[in-house]
């Protein structure tokens, strides 16, 4: 494309250097760049991306997008805010992809990995061909790739949302993290659906508030369009948690036709009868005037929830309810989430990616409803993020837990006794004695003590990490799977 042709997107865009360049690829990264690269200087949060133009440059970017004038001779397009730029020109580079297939995007605090799964499960049963792009990977058809981000920058989007395309996909489900729709990566998607499954606290780092985060994920919905355009393949879907009070102020933001779920008799798809054990749920739902039983692997009420977006989204896509009921049944488990370890030992260890503090509650609640020995916790809280979640989820595995071990969960940049340090006083307000809880900073140490110290029909969860094979502590990238880990502790126990 040239660099003419993306200036007119913008009004008022100025070009220095030739205007006829040639760019062949879109970055934002100066480390990435590849001769031929159109490189947009962002001004991030904790660099300037103009300041990496001269190493660009380098790289052989061909031109530069800019907010101000920087050395060089690369021809520059001047844009008045270079991050919204990049969404403009990924979308107008890759031909705007979401308009030629249909895109579902989950948001919400929990339950995207797990909805987004469930609903790609479900169109690949179909045999639609899909794409898949989220926090554990992003799936191209059968292929994987690894992810860095929960909802990739606007440029990466675009350029994947085409391969999908490319590789003949019909749908591609991606999850839309609040982070995401604050920085706009997702700005210029067509969405056909906008599921949300909940709201509590996270990511306050960022957002600052609740009403912020709230905010962020408001956009969401306020920007989903093609209500009611009378074809019912071309309209937009919101779809909405009847019972997260914040969806009532989604529905009068969205021009979108609006569905909504829950366990309440006012959600057009709804599930009762839930009946839960440590191997799986049972529910029926009613939908529309239909009704199925389905009994899943997938453990916890929560994960009842996530089965009902997931319903509610195949639905709108016209797959009978009898055909969706059949899928969930044969979701064996979504990666690290609820996933146990070690089946033969008599404790259960459960690897969860309960990270927030709703998360957190849901898994112990979850637990509680089948565990008939003791609930041992060990979990921790990332580094440079939502500090204020700290105590909050010491006092919720305090209250829900007979033994807690506190331990570093992707530390990054802070010390991490430190981070242990903060959430211990919510243990100790919920008054947990000391010989109920303690602190190891080493992750391993702390799952080898649960393992050490669990008794028959004790349960221990080890939440937080979920599918991450690494552990962040400083800036390295240490090699730390819990799963692999509990399965070692596992096995030196019973020797
Ligand atoms: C708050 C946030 O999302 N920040 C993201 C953002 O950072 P930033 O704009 O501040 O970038 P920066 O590091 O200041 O750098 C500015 C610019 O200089 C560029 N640069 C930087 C260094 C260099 O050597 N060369 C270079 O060109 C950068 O690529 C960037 O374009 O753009 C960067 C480049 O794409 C991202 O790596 C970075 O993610 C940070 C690391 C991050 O941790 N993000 C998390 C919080 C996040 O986005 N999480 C949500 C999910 C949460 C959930 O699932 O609940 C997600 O969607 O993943
Ligand atoms: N619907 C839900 N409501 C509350 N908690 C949930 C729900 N679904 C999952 N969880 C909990 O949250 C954890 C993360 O689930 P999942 O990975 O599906 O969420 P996510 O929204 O994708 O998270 P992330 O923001 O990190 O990408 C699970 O391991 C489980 O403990
Ligand atoms: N997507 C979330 C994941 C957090 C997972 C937890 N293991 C941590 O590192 O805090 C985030 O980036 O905030
Ligand atoms: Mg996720």
């Amino acid at each position: 494309m040239r660099l003419e042709q993306l200036a007119s997107l913008f009004i008022g865009a100025r070009i220095s250097g030739d205007p006829c360049t040639v760019v062949t690829g879109i970055q934002t990264d100066s480390r990435k760049v590849r001769p031929g690269d159109l490189f947009l200087c962002i001004p991030g949060f904790v660099s300037d991306g103009h300041d990496f133009a001269a190493k660009a440059a380098e790289a052989g970017a061909a031109a530069l997008v800019v907010e101000r004038d920087v050395p060089g001779e690369l021809p520059k397009l001047f844009v008045k805010d270079a991050r919204y730029a990049m969404a403009v020109i990924a979308c107008a580079f890759y031909n705007y992809p979401s308009r030629e297939l249909k895109l579902i995007g989950v948001t919400g605090t929990n339950g995207k990995t797990t909805t987004s799964s469930l609903i790609e499960f479900i169109l690949r049963d179909q045999r639609y061909r899909t794409g898949l792009m989220g926090t554990i990977s992003m799936k191209i058809g059968d292929d994987w790739f690894e992810a860095e981000r929960t909802t990739q920058e606007a440029s990466d989007l675009q350029m994947n949302l085409r391969r999908m395309l490319d590789a003949g996909a019909d749908y591609a489900v991606m999850e839309v993290s609040s982070h995401a729709l604050e920085l706009g990566r997702v700005k210029g998607c067509r969405f056909r659906t906008a599921l949300f499954t909940n709201l509590t606290q996270d990511h306050l780092d960022f957002h600052q508030t609740m009403e912020r985060y709230k905010a962020a994920k408001g956009l969401f919905f306020s920007r989903l369009g093609n209500a009611f355009s009378g074809d019912p393949d071309e309209t937009a879907f919101a779809l909405l948690n009847a019972d997260d009070e914040a969806s009532a102020d989604y529905a009068k933001l969205t021009s979108a036709q609006v569905i909504t779920y829950g366990l309440g008799e006012n959600a057009d798809v709804r599930a009762t009868d839930i009946r839960m054990t440590s191997k799986g749920t049972r529910f029926t739902v009613t939908a529309f005037g239909e009704r199925a039983d389905i009994t899943m692997k997938l453990v916890g009420k929560f994960n009842v929830y996530n089965a009902l977006g997931a319903i509610s989204s195949t639905l709108i896509e016209k797959i009978p309810l009898p055909l969706i009921a059949n899928s969930l049944e044969r979701v064996s488990v979504v990666p690290g989430r609820m996933e146990t370890v070690g089946d033969d030992s008599d404790y259960l260890v459960i690897v969860d990616y309960a990270h927030t503090p709703d998360g957190l509650l849901k898994a112990l609640e979850t637990i509680r409803e089948f565990c008939e020995g003791r609930i041992i916790t060990v979990f921790g809280c990332g580094g440079d993020r939502d500090r204020s979640k700290r105590p909050i989820m010491g006092s919720i595995a305090a209250r829900h837990s007979d033994y807690v071990i506190v331990t570093s969960d992707n530390p990054r940049s802070e010390e991490p006794e430190a981070i242990l340090r903060e959430i211990e006083p919510g243990i100790v307000r919920e008054g947990l004695s000391a010989e109920r809880y303690e602190l190891i900073a080493d992750r391993r140490d702390a799952i080898y003590k649960a393992v050490e110290m669990a008794s028959p029909r004790d349960v221990i969860l080890i939440a937080g990490k979920g599918h991450e094979p690494i552990q962040i502590v400083g800036g390295v990238h240490h090699h730390f799977d819990d799963r692999l880990v509990a399965q070692e502790a596992i096995r030196g126990r019973s020797k």
